[in-house]
Formats: structure tokens, C-alpha cells, sequence
């Protein structure tokens, strides 16, 4: 058993993951949210899961580096500074940041690669994803995550092939690129398909998530699992054995 802290505590997720806990026979350290003490609850955690803002990542590395615990970060709309921190921080303390704590988008992501190694470029992928309209960040993490799976399959770099939207005369459809489109309403919990477009047919690859449940589990088993690792950065696939 473990004492674990929630950032991002009186969220949708936050309040998935104390449910979660309890139900694993967790204790929970406290939870933390904007204008909060992060640094109380890291002193209090064997380690700390953070689904808040990108707006708190840099604050919430530094409260776990200081106190010498583990973190699992769940929170999307990272950009590529957030990596940097993040990558420093793991020098120090385990961290695992992933855009889906969920069992079946880890599986997801590792089919996207295998199929997108197997089918040449002229199979275009788009990656589609519908959410509840709360939601603050697009393309999901998620989709994020897919895509550098698919442009893992491919042997490219996601930066250079990603084409996040598309409006207007846009001109044809570049080979090789990866496209995403999102979609935002009610209260989808995820939803999310890998699109293998080539002349005459198509493959799609999904996943639906139901409810929350499913991403605080993965976050629990994800902070369990990251207290006995050493410091550096840490995956989804090494945490279930995929
Ligand atoms: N990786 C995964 O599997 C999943 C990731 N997510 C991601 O998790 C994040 C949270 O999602 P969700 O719970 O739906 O969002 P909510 O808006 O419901 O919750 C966010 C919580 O974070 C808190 N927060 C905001 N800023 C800070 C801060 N500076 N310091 C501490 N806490 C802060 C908010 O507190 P306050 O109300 O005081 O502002 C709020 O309680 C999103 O980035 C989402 O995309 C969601 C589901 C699964
Ligand atoms: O904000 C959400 O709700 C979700 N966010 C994650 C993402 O951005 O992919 C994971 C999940 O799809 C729900």
C-alpha cells in the first residue's frame, strides 16, 4: 500500500483517480488544485499523479523533484517545452507522461505502429477524435500519441508529416502526411480512430472509452508501478507488459 497525491484533485479525472484508489487500497496523500500547496502534498506522497494544466506542469515537477517522489502526468496539450522539463526532471526522479493511462489505447498505439509499417505510403492516415465539450485541448493527447505511433511505423518524425486541421482551399492531400481532425460535444468520455486510407479500401482502427474509470485504473496501476523504478522517463507499455 501506498500514499499517493492527486494534482488536479477536484477535477473530472481528479475525482476518477480518489475513486480509483480507494477501490485499489490506496491511501491518498491529499489533493491539490489551482492556488493550492502542491508542495504540502508532494512532502505527504510516496508519489504523485497530475491531471490538471499544462499551465502547472513546471511547478508540479519542481514539488516532486524537491521531495524526491515518483510522478505519473496525465495532463494533455503539452508542448514541446513541457517535454524539455519533463526529460530534465526524469534525471532526478522517475516520471511516466502519457496521453492515455487507458489498457486499450496502450494496445491501440502499438497496432497503429504495426500497421503503419506494414502498409506503404500510399495508405493516408488521419486520426479523428471525438470529446465532451468541456474539454480545453486539441488534438487530444491521445491522437497525439497515436500519431507518433503510426509516424513511429512509418520511420518519420511526427513534426515534419502532421497536418493538425484543415480549412479553405487547402490544395490536395500531401503524401505522407498525417492528418487529425477533432470533434467536440456532450459528453463523450474519448473516442478515438486511426483512418488507412488507400485506393479502393480502408482500414479503421478504434478505440471508445465508456467512462473515466478506465483512465484513473491505468493511472493507479501507472503510480504503483512507477514507485520502484529509477530515475528517467517511463511509457504505458512498460507499465502493462505490452
Ligand atoms: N492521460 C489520460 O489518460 C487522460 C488525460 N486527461 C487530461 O487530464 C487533464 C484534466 O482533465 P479533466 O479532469 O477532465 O479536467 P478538469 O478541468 O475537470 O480538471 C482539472 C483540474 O485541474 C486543476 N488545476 C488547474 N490548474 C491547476 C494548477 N495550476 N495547479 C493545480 N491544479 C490545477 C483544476 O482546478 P481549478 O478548478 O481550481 O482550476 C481542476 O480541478 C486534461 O489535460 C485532460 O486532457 C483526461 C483524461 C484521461
Ligand atoms: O480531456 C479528456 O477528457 C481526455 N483527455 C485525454 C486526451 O487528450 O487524449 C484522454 C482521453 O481521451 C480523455
Amino acid at each position: 500500500m501506498s500514499t499517493i497525491g492527486i494534482i488536479g484533485s477536484a477535477g473530472r479525472m481528479g475525482q476518477a483517480i480518489a475513486k480509483a484508489l480507494a477501490d485499489a487500497g490506496e491511501d491518498l496523500a491529499g489533493g491539490v488544485d489551482q492556488d493550492g500547496d502542491v508542495a504540502a502534498v508532494a512532502a505527504k506522497a510516496d508519489v504523485l499523479i497530475d491531471f490538471s494544466s499544462p499551465t502547472a506542469l513546471e511547478a508540479n515537477l519542481d514539488a516532486a523533484m524537491a521531495a524526491g517522489v515518483p510522478i505519473v502526468i496525465g495532463t494533455t496539450g503539452l508542448e514541446e517545452r513541457h517535454h524539455w522539463l519533463i526529460d530534465s526532471a526524469a534525471q532526478t526522479i522517475p516520471v511516466l507522461q502519457t496521453g492515455n493511462t487507458s489498457l486499450g489505447v496502450t494496445l491501440l498505439a502499438h497496432l497503429v505502429r504495426e500497421a503503419a509499417s506494414r502498409l506503404g505510403e500510399d495508405w493516408d492516415i488521419e486520426i479523428v477524435e471525438t470529446h465532451h465539450r468541456m474539454k480545453v485541448d486539441a488534438p487530444s493527447g491521445t491522437a497525439l500519441l497515436l500519431g507518433e505511433a503510426a509516424a513511429d511505423g512509418r520511420g518519420v518524425g511526427l513534426a515534419d508529416s502532421a497536418v493538425r486541421g484543415r480549412d479553405g482551399i487547402t490544395g490536395q492531400r500531401e503524401a505522407g502526411t498525417i492528418g487529425f481532425a477533432a470533434l467536440r460535444g456532450g459528453t463523450v468520455a474519448g473516442d478515438h480512430t486511426v483512418h488507412f486510407l488507400a485506393d479502393n479500401e480502408r482500414l479503421a482502427l478504434s478505440h471508445m472509452a465508456e467512462n473515466r474509470s478506465i483512465f484513473a485504473k491505468g493511472a493507479v496501476r501507472a503510480a504503483q508501478w512507477l514507485q520502484g523504478q529509477k530515475p528517467g522517463r517511463y511509457t504505458m507499455p512498460e507499465v502493462l507488459g505490452l
